[in-house]
């Protein structure tokens, strides 16, 4: 029996021994945050400043940078799949990779949008927004991290997906039909960014209220007039 182990069971009780080293679980060994999920996020990270030069070697008028940097875009949206999954079949959850993920999709996503706009072939206002959301919520995940982790919901992997597809037509140097194809995706994915980040603005706001109702030493909030309609429920 190792130390950790024993330690394990000196602090869990002997619910397991007796049953051999197999039965005996480690509680106190925590899931490494070096993992290859949390690699392939960081992977994701280091990819968004080479896929912003291939994006504007030549201004972005030259076709084969163009397809370069859609293929580096389309390899880093895709790491985004596949971190997430493989965390969770290898029992590789951790709480730097529920953070660093989404922090991730937003550089990538971020720095894709900025670049377009740049090259004149997005709308400012689309990115404007984007951005903005992405920011709030990550201000808002940083908001509870001290009472709970808000992981991606169904809603913002959907976000995501739809806006790196947006993205990808729209990098890819493609014709027109498939640029109209790009600007109703991004109208989509406006929409879920937005809804998105409402639904979570109520997550950490109920997060916050849930803390402070268990936790009384926390700092009271301003309160209101008692004695007006329903005034100090
Ligand atoms: O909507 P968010 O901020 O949770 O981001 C979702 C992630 O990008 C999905 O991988």
């Amino acid at each position: 029996m190792t130390d950790r182990i024993r330690r394990a069971v000196d602090e869990k009780g002997i619910a397991n021994v007796g049953r051999g080293p197999d039965h005996i679980t480690d509680p106190v060994d925590p899931v490494p945050v070096v993992n290859i999920a949390n690699a392939l996020t960081v992977f994701r990270i280091v990819l968004v400043p080479v896929f912003l030069v291939a994006l504007f070697v030549d201004s972005g008028e030259s076709t084969l940078w163009r397809s370069i940097a859609t293929v580096i875009f389309a390899v880093a949206a895709l790491t985004d799949r596949y971190d997430g999954r493989i965390a969770r079949r290898r029992g590789l959850i951790t709480d730097f990779g529920k953070m660093a993920d989404p922090i991730a999709d937003k550089a990538l996503i971020g720095g894709a949008l900025v670049g377009l706009s740049v090259l004149g072939i997005l709308p400012w206002w689309i990115t404007a927004v984007i951005v903005a959301r992405e920011v709030w919520v990550t201000a808002l995940r940083f908001w509870v991290l001290r009472h709970k982790v808000i992981p991606a919901s169904r809603g913002g992997k959907l976000k995501t997906l739809l806006q790196a597809v947006a993205i990808g037509l729209y990098l890819a140097p493609l014709g027109g039909g498939w640029q109209i194809a790009a600007g109703i995706l991004m109208a989509l994915a406006v929409i879920v960014t937005i809804y998105t980040g409402l639904d979570y603005t109520w997550q950490a706001v109920k997060v916050r209220s849930e803390r402070h109702d268990r936790d009384p030493a926390a700092p009271a909030p301003a309160r209101r007039a008692v004695g007006g309609t329903g005034g100090g429920r």
